[in-house]
């Protein structure tokens, strides 16, 4: 029997179909503490929904109080891996979740975070695997998060090192790969070239600098996405900026539909969020 719940659900993730993709990840209230003021989430999501997020990155309890007008077209990814700040060690994530909660939350896409050359890298594999087989039986996308992190990783943005991370996911059953980015940025394009699956670049520039001038980079080395977290939910006008990322991502102001990716942006801005900027360096 044809399982059509793969293509189907990874068709959401996509708001203009052009199979690109720009997901706000938003797991770091886990990772490493509140991604808004108080009060402030619905505010937050309505802001990346009216700028034309692609979907969004959640752990399952926050997905638990998503409606639907509130997430419109926008896609749900379930995370189901976790770790704090606070631990001991920061790069040993496990599994909360599975993917049968993440069906029964309506989810488009499940995310799993493997970070390769931890002390704990092959229990994380071992989960990965497992949740692939999950996926599979259930139609369920899945975006793996693969990281080199850990005492054994030297340079995080080596172009290699990266080609060899994306392989890991795919050959354990991903159906897309979101990784750090290789640097100097034009050797991103070796990475993509030796990935069987989409790639998605993980956060924005790692100096800091422009991320409209980066994340235009980063499309161009053959990305088919951004995911970026703190630099949208800590900017005084989410909204606009995930506006301006949708144009990057999927190409000027309209998408392959004609669906404008720009127009819903409000014209005033957002109150800034300074809650999250106290967080130095995060763990998501
Ligand atoms: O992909 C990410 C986390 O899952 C990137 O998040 P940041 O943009 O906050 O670094």
């Amino acid at each position: 029997m044809m399982k059509t719940g793969k293509p189907l659900r990874l068709r959401r993730l996509s708001l203009t179909g052009d199979d690109r993709h720009l997901l706000i990840p938003l797991d770091h209230s886990v990772s490493d503490g509140p991604v808004t003021a108080p009060g402030q989430w619905e505010e937050l999501l309505r802001a990346l929904v009216a700028g034309g997020a692609d979907g969004i990155i959640v752990h399952k309890g926050r997905a638990r109080a998503l409606g639907p007008e509130l997430l419109k077209g926008c896609a749900l990814v379930v995370h189901l891996s976790a770790s704090t700040a606070c631990s001991l060690d920061v790069d040993a994530k496990v599994l909360v979740g599975d993917v049968e909660e993440a069906v029964a939350l309506g989810a488009d896409a499940v995310s799993v975070h493997v970070n390769i050359g931890s002390d704990t890298e092959g229990r994380q594999l071992a989960d990965l695997g497992a949740v692939a087989r999950s996926c599979d039986r259930w139609g369920m996308p899945l975006i793996a998060m693969v990281y080199p992190r850990g005492p054994r990783i030297e340079n995080p943005h080596d172009p290699a090192l990266l080609a060899h991370i994306v392989n890991v996911a795919a050959d354990l059953g991903a159906d897309m790969v979101k990784t750090s980015v290789a640097l100097p940025l034009d050797r991103m394009a070796e990475v993509v070239a030796h990935s069987p699956i989409p790639v998605l670049a993980a956060g924005g520039p790692p100096d800091g600098s422009d991320l409209i001038e980066y994340g235009t980079a980063v499309m161009a080395s053959g990305c088919r996405g951004l995911a970026v977290g703190r630099r949208v939910f800590s900017s005084p006008s989410p909204a606009a900026l995930v506006s301006r990322l949708a144009a990057v991502v999927h190409g000027g102001d309209r998408g392959a539909d004609g669906i404008s990716m720009t127009s819903h942006a409000p014209s005033t801005p957002n109150t800034p969020n300074t809650h999250y900027s106290t967080i130095v360096a995060g763990v998501a």
